[in-house]
């Protein structure tokens, strides 16, 4: 039997392949997207950032294993350092103002995904939380490992490309994969079936992020 990660990725590749082929990806490697939409996109980003953080402190919360518990925990006390510190310096780059954050309306798709999260954790479970959380790691590390091969020659895109990079970076996707692993070992077939159909949505969640962004989408049909 396979591991519950390599039927997930499996599940969810067709979604995975649009996203490495999505335009706002397609473009952060050529240095031709514009800057509005990468602008637009750490606005919202910056909203999921916080309840991704927010989240892993809960799941924390309701997690039995002393392992996942710890490593859940120090992701609740903020993003990794190196992600951290290359977003303060994005919205100082882009003169994004904390008046302008404050004006910010959160995207459906950014509302979506977040509210995904939690219903994962609130109305699942904690091990379904987890497969939740799991794409935000291993498809930017997938991202990362396949952008910096020819790199952008934008260098805020460049920089922003190194973050998903990095070996901390993959130690902690790799760590989280191994999490998500171990949880399924005790669940049953309906409680790993909604693991991976919470994995498979928040890779489509991950998706329409790119197309929330290059679309700069607005609560409205008009766009
Ligand atoms: C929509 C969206 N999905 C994933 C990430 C990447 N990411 C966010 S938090 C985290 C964990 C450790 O820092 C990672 C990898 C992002 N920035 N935005």
């Amino acid at each position: 039997m396979s591991t519950i990660t390599t039927q997930m990725r499996q599940q969810a590749d067709p979604l995975w392949q649009a996203s490495f082929n999505h335009p706002f990806i397609k473009e952060l490697a050529t240095g031709h997207l514009p800057m509005a939409e990468f602008r637009y996109y750490l606005k919202q980003d910056r909203f999921y950032l916080q309840n991704f953080a927010t989240l892993h402190g809960k799941i924390a919360d309701q997690i039995d294993d002393p392992a996942v518990k710890k490593f859940l925990y120090a992701g609740a006390s903020g993003l990794n350092d190196s992600e951290k510190e290359v977003r303060t310096d994005f919205f100082q780059q882009l003169q994004i103002t904390p008046a302008e954050i404050q004006t910010t309306q959160i995207a459906p798709n950014a509302y979506n995904y977040v509210s995904h999260m939690y219903h994962e954790l609130y109305v699942g479970s904690p091990r379904r939380a987890c497969a939740a959380l799991l794409p935000c790691y291993w498809l930017y590390n997938d991202l990362g490992k396949r952008l910096i091969k020819a790199g952008s020659p934008v260098k805020i895109y460049q920089a922003f490309i190194e973050t998903y990079d990095s070996p901390e970076f993959t130690t902690a996707t790799n760590q989280m994969i191994s999490i998500v692993d171990r949880l399924a070992e005790k669940a049953d077939s309906d409680e790993r079936g909604a693991m991976i159909t919470a994995f498979v949505r928040s890779s489509y969640y991950e998706l329409h992020f790119w197309e929330m962004a290059y679309r700069q989408q607005k609560w409205s049909l008009a766009n």
